[in-house]
């Protein structure tokens, strides 16, 4: 079983409000996790300094911001977060947003990916906020896109990494969020698959927020999903 490349898949989401208690939670996980995300809740508490300190001992970075605006403010935006480090970022798949991006990572080591559909949506949330067709052939199509404006990889459920890999190729990033150990609650996420059939559908980086963080004992949870995904490999 290689752990080590197991440990390399896994993001967890530090969705927390408290920079202190995020800090907290990232000591004790110690070297079973490499790879953090902060998103909206931990950034906007403080987490981009903290995104500086992680990244000073040796972490990895995923700046989940979710970019979607005119170009020149978003091109502008992934400017400044390419200077902070970090490894990933995101925006939204609109075409404009993404051609916006590639601009503004372009000399940088930022590699930044596309939400397609969010994992909390289903076909009934997608009619419901005015779109036609299904999840899939949206995501479908928003991959197609995403690879021709030259995007890093994709954000989707696992339950399409399989035809995004067929649509973007093996070598762009699919990152999973969504992911639940079997028997775990889905909470607000309606597109969920496990750690291994995630790996097994394709997905490079599985994304993982409160199986760990609101686990009982979150070092046993994250080592559960690293031996989970490392069976998968
Ligand atoms: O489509 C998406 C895009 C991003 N996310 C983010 O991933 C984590 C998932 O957290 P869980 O607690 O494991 O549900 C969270 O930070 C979301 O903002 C997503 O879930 N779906």
């Amino acid at each position: 079983m290689n752990l080590s490349a197991a440990r390399e898949r896994l993001i967890v989401a530090l969705d927390i409000s408290s920079i202190d208690e995020a800090r907290a939670l990232v000591r004790k996980l110690g070297d079973e996790v490499v790879f953090y995300k902060i998103g909206y809740q931990l950034g906007y508490a403080g987490g981009f300094e903290l995104a500086r300190e992680l990244i000073a001992v040796g972490k990895k970075v995923f700046l989940d911001l979710k970019l979607h605006d005119i170009g020149n403010t978003v091109e502008e935006g992934i400017r400044s977060i390419a200077q902070m480090g970090v490894t990933l970022a995101t925006v939204h798949a609109y075409p404009q947003t993404m051609r916006a991006a590639v601009k503004g990572k372009a000399g940088s080591n930022l590699k930044v990916i596309a939400v397609t559909v969010l994992t909390s949506y289903d076909n009934n949330d997608f009619i419901e906020a005015g779109y036609s067709g299904t999840v899939s052939e949206l995501v479908a199509k928003r991959a197609a896109q995403a690879k021709d404006i030259g995007i890093d990889g994709i954000v989707c459920a696992a339950t399409e990494a399989g035809r995004v890999q067929e649509i973007i190729g093996t070598d762009k990033l699919i990152v999973t969020p969504g992911i639940r150990p079997a028997g775990s609650s889905a909470d607000d996420q309606k597109r969920i698959v496990t750690p291994a059939m995630a790996i097994r559908s394709g997905s490079t980086h599985l994304v993982v927020g409160r199986p760990i963080t609101a686990a009982a004992d979150p070092v046993a949870a994250a080592k559960e999903i690293v031996a989970e995904i490392a069976s998968a490999l």
